[in-house]
């Protein structure tokens, strides 16, 4: 059932170099569809590889700033405690009749204990009365300064030898610092404060500008110069409704491109930059912070805009001409990394060398298909015309291309069982050419092939479509005529032997010559009879008849 199934569905396309074509486009296009199945999943693991690699960065990014957070609210909650419970030993009693003495100098340091407490550095009250942002409130003052000596007392064992480097200190509005990275007793004290102050953080922590009283990223942005930058984390310190000042954690921008090129070397590929949410670029994983952006203006837009509608913590990623962007979001930092994958480092990496390999793959699985496609084809091509060749032999006559005898008798049999059951009249016309024996022997036997040739051209332009001719014999030919009446069968037999007769036949050596031909034509309606091999016979008998009377004639009666 399947076999009958598939050879009606191979019979459908009648030329096997179809069946050859159709073939070869299904492996091909399967091939291609497989190829690029494996393309796809190959992409999918290529973006994973990518956010991984990204999300791996800004896990460890985010952990390092969480730990800095987490200390500088244990710093906070601290001196919290210490306003809230002072303490009053002989040290903290000396540091505030320190303080007393040293508070209308331009610059002063309490060093007390400095083995296991940090100094505290300030400037004159004068300083502070001319800052509107100051206030050295003597009420709260000494329990301020003894919470900052117990501070300073913790901030000693601060550890600064993680990844990130980073300065932490506390500002009051008091006019003194505290810093776990103390300058000397100079001058430099007091633009150190002013510094301090005056940057923006600080006075954004003011009740003002920071209601919620939350923790705040800043960032000193200043493009192309790497060097005195700065990215803070602060909070403010309040107390009984009082804002004391501010507790901050201060990065240095190398130490952020330190940080990312020490966590590029993990993949060792593709640039990572450090963005603020303005898409200000902060630090990269690049030897040198690159002095024209990476992205264009349009396309800093673009990231923005698919960035702006991601929650935090968010990831992502989108192609920008031939680079690959994956982009995260960071929890403890108001900004993201974004990590840049160029087609060459692309190239270069493992997914490249698969991707070339898979296309070289199918490149050449391609080429062997063609390949195999023209040898087939061209088998195919062989085997067919050779069939052809064969089976047109086995039903034609080479020499005058018309029927030869065993395919003519079976057409003349079939033909004349249609007219009978029909109902029409057959005839049929046997033809001898005439004396072609002597044409043989005076010019040989090609000018006699070359006669037979022409006579049977001459027999298939004369007769009408319907009709069939046949070699049946060396130099005999019979047509049989479906449809036709003895009387039109001879009108047809006159006009072949005109048409023969009326040229002279050039053959070899300039030599001509004039042929002729005989005619016998016997048709089923006289005999009631449509057997055809009777009625071919009767032809044969009236033939003969016409050689008897002279040849080059037709006769149709007894
Ligand atoms: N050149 C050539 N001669 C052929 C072919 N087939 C048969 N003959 C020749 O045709 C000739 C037929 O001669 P005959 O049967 O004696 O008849 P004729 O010479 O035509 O004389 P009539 O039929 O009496 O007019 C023979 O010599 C055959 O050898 C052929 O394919 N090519």
């Amino acid at each position: 059932m399947f076999g009958n199934a598939f050879q009606c569905v191979i019979s459908r396309f009648k030329s096997p170099q179809k069946i050859v074509n159709l073939c070869f486009i299904v492996v091909f296009l399967f091939s291609t569809v497989l190829t690029w199945r494996e393309a796809v999943v190959l992409e999918g693991a290529y973006v994973a590889n990518q956010r991984n690699s990204l999300d791996n960065v800004a896990t460890l990014l985010d952990r390092q700033l969480q730990h800095s957070i987490d200390n500088l609210l244990f710093y906070r909650n601290a001196m919290l405690y210490a306003l809230e419970s002072p303490i009053s030993t002989d040290r903290t009693r000396k540091s505030l009749a320190d303080f007393d003495t040293f508070r209308t100098q331009p610059f002063w340091q309490l060093r007390l204990d400095l083995n296991r407490s940090l100094p505290m550095s300030g400037v004159s009250d004068e300083f502070v009365r001319n800052s509107p942002l100051l206030d050295r409130d003597d009420q709260t003052l000494h329990s301020e300064l003894s919470s900052a000596l117990e501070l300073s007392y913790i901030m000693r064992l601060s550890d600064r030898s993680g990844t990130l480097q980073q300065r932490m200190f506390y500002a009051s509005r008091s006019g003194f610092f505290l810093t776990n990275t103390p300058p000397a007793n100079d001058p430099n004290i007091v633009s150190l404060y002013y510094r301090l102050i005056a940057r923006p953080y600080f006075y954004s922590q003011s009740p003002e500008n920071n209601p919620k009283r939350a923790l705040k990223w800043a960032h000193t942005f200043n493009a192309g110069a790497t060097t005195g930058q700065i990215v803070t984390a602060s909070v403010p310190l309040d107390f009984n409704g009082r804002w004391y000042g501010v507790l901050a954690l201060e990065y240095p921008i190398n130490s952020l491109h330190n940080f990312l090129q020490q966590a590029k070397y993990d993949d060792h590929e593709g640039t990572v930059l450090l963005y603020d949410n303005e898409l200000n670029p902060i630090a990269s994983s690049l030897e040198h912070m690159p002095t024209h952006s990476l992205f264009t203006d349009p396309q800093l837009a673009r990231i923005a805009n698919v960035v702006t509608s991601a929650k935090q913590g968010a990831q992502g990623e989108l192609r920008m001409d031939s680079r690959f962007i994956t982009w995260a979001k960071l929890n403890n930092f108001d900004g993201l990394l974004v990590k840049v994958h160029t087609l060459e480092e692309g190239v270069q990496g493992e997914f490249g060398r698969i991707s070339i390999v898979l296309t070289v793959l199918w490149v050449l699985f391609t080429l062997m298909i063609f390949a195999s496609w023209i040898v087939i084809r061209r088998l195919v091509n062989n085997m067919f015309s050779l069939q052809q060749t064969l089976s047109w032999r086995a039903n034609y006559d080479t020499l005058t291309r018309l029927y030869n005898r065993g395919a003519f008798f079976e057409i003349a049999c079939k033909l004349s069982r249609e007219c009978e059951q029909q109902g029409l009249p057959f005839s049929v016309i046997q033809m001898d050419l005439d004396l072609f024996k002597s044409i043989n022997d005076r010019f040989g036997h090609s000018s006699g092939d070359k006669v037979l040739t022409h006579a049977a051209t001459m027999l298939s332009d004369a007769f009408r479509t319907g009709d069939v001719a046949g070699r049946v014999g060396g130099e005999e030919f019979c047509i049989v005529l479906p449809d036709t009446t003895l009387e039109e069968a001879t009108k047809v037999a006159e006009r072949i032997r005109v048409r023969i007769n009326s040229k002279e036949l050039l053959l070899k050596q300039g030599n001509t010559v004039r042929i002729s031909a005989s005619f016998g034509v016997s048709s089923a309606d006289e005999f009631s009879d449509y057997d055809f091999e009777r009625l071919q016979t009767y032809a044969d008998h009236r033939l003969y008849k016409a050689k008897q009377n002279g040849r080059n004639q037709v006769c149709h009666h007894d």
